[in-house]
């Protein structure tokens, strides 16, 4: 009898790969192990084993493996059927799925670049094999795996590679990766052998001859009276007037002890073993309400106002799951934006938390994996970005999904095409585990679902605290252009509210959209910006052919050369970033320090860390920055925020842009007044009496929603109508053309008017390659899945047809 594996290889193949084994390999493999196989004419690839059977390829001469890798299972059954079910819902292949889901140092291929870490290794510690290699990397950078097979002189030079990335000696190329360490702040106290009466009196006896050292002492008894807060050697210094030699003096003699803490971990919290919160009584009835909507729904939506304490409730949760033995998934829209969260987890959860980020290291990335998979304490919560949702869980308890309505949770690029949240859920399902949805502004898709009873909803309305929400006030920049109260992009109101936000030593944030740079057009005089007469979008300024053009349908028309609505020929490429706001503020407010957050700003390594970590210190007094500002922060002494300009994220053409729009200055407002006092924020608008910014300073979710979704079903858009987007691409502009008419026309046999396109989006050309979009819109009652049959039918004629085979085409299911 002869024995079959099929594989999965990491690469885009429409089928599973076969490969022949001898039978004692076949009793050891099991579905989810690796091997290295040949393929192609001198390739190696890891593969996974996907199925093992008696049944010879029909067209092909099955090759041997190489080569097992595993000595047990890495990828669970669970995960093989998760893996299934991405590959077919996003209509990709589950070699795309591999890609995604396995951390890249567990899918070595012949082309992986090698190179040593800085750590330097004992000899000692290495085989022989290692040791040649780990040898050659000495005399030359770095290695490929066809090097190693030269240098071993053998082909199955893997698990060696594998051996030399568990002992640290190597890394794969694309990742070097250091952990942020914040910088450290130095505090002193007493020693607490003088915490006695008695031995108090008499320490200051003795101090009574070193009267400066005694002066010291004194002022910290002072500074310990009036606040809480650790005192920091140089508040110290200061206050008594002394030098830091006198309070080292008083260090080294034993009698203050000196301590650092890790000035962005820490404050309000009673160190790293801090027991979880006390819930208010509002936090307690959600609670309660989301047990209950559990037993009538595998998943809830959590809609709690900013600051509503919803981390608490997620804690009391998962503290619930963890006595139960069972592992918490809790993911984030961005990991990189939430190192505060990471740490409030790690007050309450200490070393039970297990951070899973593309940005970590191999190594790091690896030890997770294992950790997941055996079930290891130091890994029971998972707190990861959108990829987390693919390591090995045994034993799910409890999913969270944090800021639900997030657009990061999406993967455009590459395939697979997948939505973290929406996959979450139907993980959830496959563990039998309940999906809990949180956010502020929960997306319409969610909401739509929980109004359909399809997920339970959960409401909590009341900031923690009771601190009021903060008071939006809308300021028409128009008018304040009309009356010339404008500095640059400020409003006189906004200068105001600025001053004495800083005059009472308050932080500020100011909310600059980064999209403010797409290619709308804005009146100058009465901020209309033209609109498709078929959809509910902005047009878009296309410079090259000097026209206004719809995403969406196609629609074009010349650029305007007056105003539609006011005549006015000032019509504006609007666009103005945070570089500029930041540049005014500076000459606004010359005394106060101003930074900025954005792409640029945060590129670095620790980009994020730095800047977030310097406004905690208060070392920032105004922050200019993106919708990177909104995600979730926590900061104390914010009082006000400032939209610079709320147009132009309204005007974004996207059939979301006004969802998104609340989304975003709900969530950048949440972020005042988070402490005691009522916060206070400004959005400058050409348009006040816009439905949405009236829902916003009403603080009117219900209302935003039930109007979206009459545009919803008015234009057929999602969560009403689902949709797939078809991309295709080829660096000739003809053939693309003509590729993207033929596929339009066959949809259209099959789909009607449900298809739009093919249309070229604003950026045509990517990389020397054209673009062609084409939409199909699906409604409720059609199915989904015979929907996708049908287009890879069609998709499937399409390649037959010679002059099309080299159009390459995406497939993007829920595009949006
Ligand atoms: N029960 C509680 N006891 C003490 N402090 C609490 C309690 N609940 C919440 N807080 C504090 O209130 C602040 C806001 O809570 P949290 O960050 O959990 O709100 P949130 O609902 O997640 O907000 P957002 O949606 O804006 O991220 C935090 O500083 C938190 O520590
Ligand atoms: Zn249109």
């Amino acid at each position: 009898m002869h024995y079959f594996i099929d594989a999965i290889l990491p690469i885009p193949l429409q089928k599973l790969f076969t490969y022949r084994i001898t039978s004692a390999e076949a009793k050891f493999l099991k579905p989810g192990m690796r091997v290295s196989v040949p393929f192609g004419k001198s390739k190696i690839y890891t593969a996974l084993v996907y199925r093992i059977h008696n049944e010879a390829p029909q067209v092909y001469d099955a090759k041997d493996i190489h080569q097992i890798l595993d000595e047990s299972v890495l990828v669970n059954l669970t995960q093989l059927k998760f893996w299934e079910w991405v590959a077919k819902y996003y209509m990709c292949t589950l070699g795309d799925v591999m890609r995604a889901a396995l951390p890249n140092a567990f899918i070595l291929e012949s082309e992986t670049i090698i190179s040593k870490t800085n750590i330097e290794l004992n000899d000692t510690e290495f085989k022989d094999d290692e040791f040649l290699v780990y040898e050659a990397l000495h005399h030359q950078s770095s290695l490929k795996v066809q090097d190693v097979m030269n240098i071993l002189d053998k082909k199955s030079v893997l698990p060696v590679i594998n051996r030399l990335i568990e002992k640290n000696a190597i890394v794969l190329h694309e990742e070097i990766f250091e952990k942020y360490v914040a910088k450290l702040v130095r505090y002193v106290k007493l020693n607490s052998n003088f915490s006695s009466e008695t031995q108090l009196q008499n320490l200051l006896e003795e101090l009574s001859r070193a009267p400066k050292q005694r002066k010291v002492l004194m002022t910290l008894f002072m500074l310990s009276s009036k606040t809480k807060k650790p005192i920091k050697v140089s508040e110290l210094v200061s206050e008594s007037e002394a030098t830091s030699t006198v309070v080292k003096a008083l260090i080294d003699k034993g009698i203050l002890e000196e301590y650092f803490i890790q000035k962005d971990r820490v404050e309000y919290t009673g160190g790293p073993n801090e027991v979880s919160k006390h819930l208010n009584e509002h936090q307690e009835k959600a609670l309660s309400e989301i047990k209950s909507e559990f037993e009538n729904h595998h998943t809830v939506l959590l809609h709690g106002v900013t600051s509503s304490g919803k981390t608490e409730i997620y804690v009391k949760l998962i503290e619930e799951v963890l006595q139960s033995g069972k592992q918490v998934l809790y993911i984030l829209p961005e990991i990189a934006l939430t190192t505060q969260l990471v740490s409030r987890l790690q007050n309450y959860f200490g070393e039970k938390v297990a951070v899973f980020h593309s940005r970590y290291s191999s190594h790091e990335r690896v030890e997770a994996w294992y950790n997941v998979l055996n079930s290891s304490p130091k890994a029971q919560i998972v707190l990861g970005a959108r990829s987390s949702i693919f390591l090995p869980f045994k034993s799910l308890g409890l999913i969270i999904v944090d800021e639900e309505h997030e657009q990061s949770f999406k993967q455009f690029d590459p395939a697979p095409r997948y939505h973290a949240r929406d996959s979450a859920i139907v993980l959830g399902n496959m563990h039998n585990t309940k999906v809990l949805l949180g956010s502020a502004t929960p997306s319409l898709e969610s909401y739509f679902n929980a109004q359909q009873k399809r997920y339970g909803l959960v409401e909590l309305k009341y900031r923690y605290n009771d601190v009021l929400m903060p008071e939006i006030e809308l300021v028409d920049i128009k008018e304040k252009h009309k009356k010339k109260l404008m500095k640059g992009h400020f409003s006189d109101r906004l200068i105001e509210e600025m001053t004495e936000s800083l005059g009472e030593g308050h932080q500020i944030i100011l909310f600059q959209n980064r999209r403010g740079f797409s290619p709308i057009i804005e009146c100058n005089t009465c901020g209309h910006a033209p609109q498709c007469p078929n959809c509910d979008v902005s047009l878009t300024y296309h410079q090259y052919r000097n026209q206004l053009r719809c995403h969406y349908c196609g629609y074009n028309t010349a650029m305007h050369t007056t105003c539609s609505a006011c005549g006015s020929p000032e019509l504006d490429n609007k666009g103005f970033g945070t570089e500029q706001i930041e540049e005014e503020v500076k000459v606004l407010f010359p005394d106060h320090k101003v930074a900025r957050m954005d792409l640029d700003t945060t590129r670095g390594k620790y980009g994020y860390e730095k800047i977030i970590t310097a406004f905690e210190q208060q070392e920032i007094d105004i922050l200019v920055g993106t919708q990177m500002l909104t995600k979730g922060l926590d900061f104390r002494n914010v009082k006000l925020v400032g939209v610079m300009n709320a147009d132009n994220m309204l005007n974004f053409p996207d059939f979301r842009a006004h969802e998104r729009s609340f989304q975003l200055i709900m969530q950048v407002s949440g972020r005042a007044g988070r402490t005691d006092k009522r916060g206070k924020v400004l959005v400058q608008t050409y348009n006040p009496y816009h439905n949405i910014l009236q829902q916003v300073s009403a603080n009117n979710y219900e209302a935003m929603f039930k109007e979206q979704m009459d545009d919803r079903f008015n234009y057929k858009y999602p969560p009403v109508y689902k949709q797939i987007k078809i991309t295709l691409k080829h660096k000739d502009y003809n053939k693309v053309e003509k590729a993207s008419i033929w596929l339009g026309k066959s949809l259209r046999q099959v789909f009607g008017d449900n298809v739009l396109g093919p249309e070229s989006p604003p950026i045509s050309r990517i990389r020397n390659q054209f673009y062609k979009n084409i939409l199909v819109k699906i409604p409720k009652k059609q199915s989904l899945s015979k929907t996708k049959e049908a287009i890879i039918k069609i998709n499937n004629s399409f390649f037959s047809i010679k002059d099309f085979r080299a159009v390459k085409i995406v497939l993007n299911v829920d595009n949006y």
